[in-house]
């Protein structure tokens, strides 16, 4: 992936310029006919849309369209809240997640999700990403020891913390402890990851890294990420959703929804003329 800096470039030009990433891979999560509500107020209105694998999606459009929402939904994250809740089908490989009876934590460790704040457990390196292994699976210590090191090396950190992976998680820089995050997940062999915004609270940087990291990740996973940022949309990126008052408005092809967006209020959002 280029590093090329984007930003005193318009997002149109730049995606214009990249090169083009789309490509045809199987759909992995397929939402169909979704509505949410936070009690009374829907936040979601009938999204369809399929997420292929090895593909990194966007889900853009500005603040309160519902992106975070429909990532939540992903993994049942609204199940932990009283007064939320999803009507609609979200097919995994075919299971509907959302089916009442469904097994949450089998759902959670087949999708992994990464926050913006980057969220360390109060524990060392390590533990940070063999306690996940430890309650998931039944694997032996040596084992453990080994896929904490091949997750670490996944994302990115290994050569950074080998050395001191005793210490506290938190005591690692923001960028170092979001890659941890990122670790953390990957860990478990999900099929699906969720980046709820994973750069924005890091400096250019550590943003560089997670977004080569994403690059990396995307030859295994279904990956969605929601991002304020649309050069790094643009960067990240294969397919783009735009959302907007709770509909998804168009969702396509990430060249095409920069450059030749179908619809108008698309077109005026990544124009910049509102958002
Ligand atoms: N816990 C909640 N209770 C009630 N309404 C909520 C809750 N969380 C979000 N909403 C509402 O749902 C809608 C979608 O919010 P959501 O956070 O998904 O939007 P977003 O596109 O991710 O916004 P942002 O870019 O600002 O993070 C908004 O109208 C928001 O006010």
């Amino acid at each position: 992936m280029s590093n090329e800096p984007l930003l005193d470039r318009h997002p149109q030009d730049a995606a214009a310029a990249a090169p083009a990433k789309a490509r045809q891979a199987p759909v992995r999560v397929s939402i169909r006919n979704l509505n949410f509500h936070y009690g009374q107020t829907r936040a979601l209105k009938d999204i369809n849309l399929d997420l292929p694998d090895r593909t990194v999606t966007a889900f853009i459009g500005p603040s309160g369209c519902g992106k975070s929402t429909l990532l939540r939904v992903l993994n049942r994250m609204y199940d932990l809240y009283p007064n939320q809740r999803a009507d609609g089908e979200v097919l995994l490989d075919g299971d509907n997640i959302l089916a009442r009876g469904a097994d949450l934590n089998n759902l959670r460790a087949r999708v992994g999700m990464v926050f913006q704040k980057p969220t360390p457990f109060p524990m060392s390196i390590f533990e940070n990403i063999a306690f996940g292994l430890r309650q998931s699976t039944d694997m032996a210590g040596s084992e453990i020891a080994d896929r904490v090191e091949q997750a670490l090396r996944r994302a990115a950190l290994w050569d950074e913390v080998k050395d001191k992976l005793g210490k506290s998680g938190q005591s690692l820089s923001g960028g170092q402890q979001q890659r941890l995050c990122i670790a953390r997940t990957i860990a478990v062999e999900p099929e699906v990851l969720l980046l709820d915004e994973p750069a924005s609270a890091l400096d250019p940087i550590s943003t560089a890294k997670i977004e080569n990291l994403i690059e990396e990740l995307k030859e295994d996973y279904c990956i969605c990420i929601v991002t304020h940022n649309m050069h790094q949309a643009i960067r990240v990126s294969q397919k783009t959703a735009f959302m907007y008052l709770g509909e998804l408005v168009e969702a396509g092809d990430t060249e095409q929804i920069f450059v030749t967006p179908r619809n108008e209020r698309t077109k005026d959002y990544v124009t910049g003329r509102f958002g």
